[in-house]
């Protein structure tokens, strides 16, 4: 199997506590777990739905109703089930979902996803809001807001309106309309990294670490503009580099006194580490420390969370 690229292998070197090493590193050789969770804007009775799955046998994930998993080797037949095709269940990462149950979106309330394609995120907060109340979702790129837009329609969300545009305007255009949002930026993807398939890292260079961040820093600003006094703004991604993730905060908390780290509300649990609060020999913003990095596992992705509170 062909080694992870060095650069990346460096950043893991810096990141992992040796004890959780030899997890983190088996994660890269072998397919995942597959995780979904039962979707009740399509279907409200989930034991239907699991008597629908059988013979695959899912797992609850203790924590959080509504959420299974399965072994690796079922996901084809769980990929092409009419459940999965009808929108009765979908199949996200708990490190994805973790991100909207952090953010914890309420029925009424007004709600910005701001990089919202393929929509498993949108979708969930729609199912939190129970389809009540206002979600935006912004998506930039063309052939992604139409998926975003078949994938919401299959799954039953009716309470959102979807922007073909760039997130980095929205700060702008309507500043302190949202009472919570979401930034799931775009990034570096090395959460999808694979030894099965040196392609996953075809596109990742430091170079695009970097052009990453530029982006992500932008796109902060508009979150953090967008958002109304006293909300809540959850900023993920899934990469491990901290240059697209604490440094990407920290830059945004040392020009702004508005916004500051709260814990997250974490109803699972997950392999995780805290932020960091130093990075290459740079300290960062203290309260960096209340964000979480879910570790790539067996059963994981990883995925970096940090919930942000504006001023009241
Ligand atoms: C990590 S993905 C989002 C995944 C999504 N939240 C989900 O759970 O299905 C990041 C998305 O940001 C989009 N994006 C890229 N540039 C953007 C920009 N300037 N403004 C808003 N979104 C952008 C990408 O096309 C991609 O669809």
């Amino acid at each position: 199997m062909p080694p992870l690229p060095p650069a990346f292998s460096d950043v893991l070197d810096a990141l992992i506590p040796s004890d959780l090493r030899p997890r983190v590193d088996a994660s890269y050789t072998a397919p995942k777990a597959v995780v979904f969770r039962i979707n009740p804007l399509r279907a409200p009775d989930a034991a239907a739905v699991l008597t629908a799955l059988a013979p695959l046998r899912p797992e609850p994930v203790a924590g959080v109703e509504g959420v299974f998993r399965l072994p690796a080797d079922d996901r084809d037949a769980l990929t092409h089930h009419p459940m999965a095709t009808d929108g009765s269940l979908y199949i996200q990462g708990v490190a994805s979902m973790a991100a909207v149950w952090a953010l914890q979106p309420q029925p009424g309330e007004e709600v910005l996803d701001l990089a919202a394609a393929p929509g498993g995120k949108t979708a969930l907060i729609a199912a939190s809001m129970a389809n009540q109340g206002r979600l935006a979702a912004v998506e930039p790129v063309r052939a992604r807001f139409f998926r975003l837009k078949a994938n919401l329609q299959r799954l039953g969300v009716r309470n959102a309106q979807l922007y073909l545009k760039d997130g980095a305007q929205v700060g702008r255009l309507v500043p302190g309309r949202f009472d919570r949002v979401l930034l799931d930026a775009p990034c570096s993807s090395e959460a999808q990294f694979t030894r099965l398939d040196p392609t996953s890292w075809a596109h990742w260079s430091p170079k695009k670490v970097r052009a990453s961040a530029a982006l992500q820093s932008r796109l902060l600003r508009s979150a953090a503009d967008a958002l109304k006094p006293g909300g809540v703004l959850i900023y993920g991604t899934c990469s491990l580099s901290p240059e697209e993730d604490e440094c990407v905060l920290d830059a945004l908390l040392r020009e702004r006194d508005d916004l500051w780290p709260e814990p997250l509300p974490w109803p699972v649990d997950l392999p995780a580490l805290p932020g960091l609060t130093a990075w290459r020999q740079q300290p960062l913003h203290p309260d960096l420390t209340l964000a979480r990095r879910v570790l790539p596992t067996e059963w994981t992705d990883a995925f970096f969370l940090c919930r942000l509170r504006k001023r009241g």
